[in-house]
């Protein structure tokens, strides 16, 4: 199935009402550090927004609250995988995508028959520290010859200047945390990811 090109990640339910009106179709609901009972309210009104606006909600992490209030869609890096239970996630019926940073990672990956993998971080990124140097882009041009038809998610450090030559490069979506949640303007600059990422819009 095909992915939404452009793929935002999200701190909050509360971004959600500036973002859907402008369009947003895929965005990851990647929350961190809150007890589960806020976590499960979040994750909750984000799937009852997402579903009103048409937008594919993927939650970070969180595989058994996903399951338990009816999502669809999970993301998991590799950490993540140890402690769950694909089998259960599979069987509730969720799809699946999974963080790669290396070939070990990737064969880890592919096992699962994700239904997208990520590579990252393809440059260097603020948000969190990670163990990992920048890829490159000429790692994702690797990564697609690796994944065949699994679509691949660019991610770590992009934006829109850099973005053109990831998706030659063969991202088939590209996912942003800080470019536009720390923009002056969020929302003009999600309508700019919105319209580079158009003509790639089925
Ligand atoms: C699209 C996408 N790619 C990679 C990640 C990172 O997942 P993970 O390695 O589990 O790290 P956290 O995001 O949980 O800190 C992601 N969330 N989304
Ligand atoms: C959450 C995350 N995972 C990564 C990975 O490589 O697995 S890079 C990353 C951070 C992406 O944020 P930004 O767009 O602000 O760089
Ligand atoms: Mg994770």
């Amino acid at each position: 199935m095909m992915l939404d090109p452009f793929y935002l990640i999200i701190d909050g339910v509360k971004w959600l009402p500036r973002f859907l009106p402008l369009g947003l179709k895929l965005v990851q609901l990647r929350i961190k550090d809150k007890p589960e009972a806020e976590l499960r309210v979040q994750i909750a009104e984000a799937k009852t927004l997402c579903a009103e606006a048409g937008c594919q909600l993927i939650v970070n992490d969180y595989w058994q609250l996903a399951l338990e209030l009816g999502c669809d869609y999970v993301h998991l890096g590799q950490e993540d995988l140890d402690d769950a239970d694909v089998t259960a996630i599979r069987d509730g019926g969720l799809r699946l995508g999974v963080s790669t940073h290396d070939d070990r990672e990737l064969d880890r990956a592919l096992a699962l028959k994700p239904d997208y993998v990520a590579l990252g971080p393809v440059y260097p990124t603020i948000l969190k520290a990670m163990k990992w140097a920048p890829q490159g882009v000429e790692k994702v041009t690797g990564w697609k010859e690796k994944v065949g038809d699994v679509p691949l998610v660019a991610i770590g450090g992009l934006t829109i200047e850099r973005a053109p030559a990831v998706f030659e490069a063969g991202a088939d979506s590209i996912s942003v945390v800080t470019d536009v949640l720390l923009a002056e303007s969020p929302e003009t600059r999600l309508r700019e990811w919105l319209e580079l990422t158009a003509p790639r819009r089925k």
